[in-house]
C-alpha cells in the first residue's frame, strides 16, 4: 500500500474545556490511568528531548517510573548524552503518545536531578540483573562489540555476588518540573482538539489551540 493512503480517522474521543481539571496534574492522572486501564503497551513510554549545548535537539524514549505535582521522573546514565545535554541546558520537553486512544501529550519544563536517596529507594525495587545492568553500560559511549557488555556484565555479577548491589554514583533520576502541557485529542477531519496549560503568575491559564 502506498504510504499515502495511510490514514486514519481519529474517533475515539473528544476534548472540551468542560471535561479539563484546572489542575494539569489532575488532567495528567485521568489520562495516564486510561492509558493504564485500556491495557495500551509501554503506557508510562515517553519521549525526552533535549538541546546540547550547540542547540541541536536530540530525543530519546525513557520509562516514567514516578509523578507527583513536584513533577515527572525518570532514571538514567548521569553520563550519558541526554545528562550532557541536561547539564548545559535544562529545557526539556517529554511526550507520551497514547496511539490507542488517539492521544498525545506534551509537558515542557525544567529537568533537574533527584537526590541520590530517592534514586536509591527505586533501584533497590528493579531486578538484580537491571541493577547489574546500570553497573556495565557506560551509556551513548562507542563499544566495539557487544561482547564487552556480556563480559562486564559477568564480572559485574562475580564482583556483587556475596553483598548488596551498590547504587552507581553514575546513574539516578531526573525530575522534570513541568510550566507548559498540552493535551491533544484526535478528532475526525483533522479538527483535533488540543488545550494547553501555561503557568503564570496567576496559577495556571488554560487555553484551546487551533490543530
Ligand atoms: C521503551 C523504551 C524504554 C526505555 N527506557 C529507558 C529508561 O528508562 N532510561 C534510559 O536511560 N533509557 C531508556 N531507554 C533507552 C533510551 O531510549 C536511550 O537509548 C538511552 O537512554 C540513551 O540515550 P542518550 O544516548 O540520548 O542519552 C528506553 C528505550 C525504549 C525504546
Amino acid at each position: 500500500m502506498d504510504i499515502f493512503e495511510l490514514r486514519n480517522e481519529y474517533k475515539k474521543g473528544s476534548l472540551d474545556r468542560g471535561d479539563l481539571s484546572e489542575n494539569p496534574f489532575a488532567q495528567f492522572k485521568k489520562w495516564f490511568d486510561e492509558a493504564m486501564h485500556c491495557k495500551l503497551e509501554e503506557p508510562n513510554a515517553m519521549d525526552v528531548a533535549t538541546v546540547n549545548e550547540n542547540g541541536e535537539p536530540d530525543i530519546r524514549t525513557v520509562l516514567l517510573k514516578s509523578w507527583d505535582e513536584k513533577g515527572f521522573v525518570f532514571f538514567t546514565n548521569y553520563e550519558s548524552s541526554k545528562a550532557r545535554d541536561i547539564a548545559k541546558n535544562s529545557n526539556v520537553a517529554i511526550h507520551f503518545l497514547w496511539l490507542g486512544l488517539e492521544r498525545q501529550l506534551k509537558i515542557l519544563g525544567r529537568a533537574e536531578k533527584i537526590s541520590a536517596l530517592e534514586s536509591l529507594r527505586y533501584f533497590v525495587s528493579r531486578p538484580t540483573d537491571s541493577r547489574l545492568g546500570a553497573w556495565v553500560s557506560h551509556q551513548s559511549k562507542v563499544i566495539t562489540s557487544r561482547s564487552i557488555l556480556e563480559m562486564k556484565f559477568d564480572e559485574m555479577k562475580r564482583k556483587f555476588a556475596n553483598g548488596k548491589i551498590p547504587l552507581p554514583d553514575f546513574w539516578g533520576g531526573y525530575r522534570v518540573v513541568p510550566h507548559t502541557f498540552e493535551f491533544w485529542q484526535g478528532r475526525p477531519s483533522r479538527l483535533h482538539d488540543r488545550f494547553r496549560y501555561k503557568l503564570s503568575e496567576n496559577g495556571w491559564q488554560i487555553d484551546r489551540l487551533s490543530p
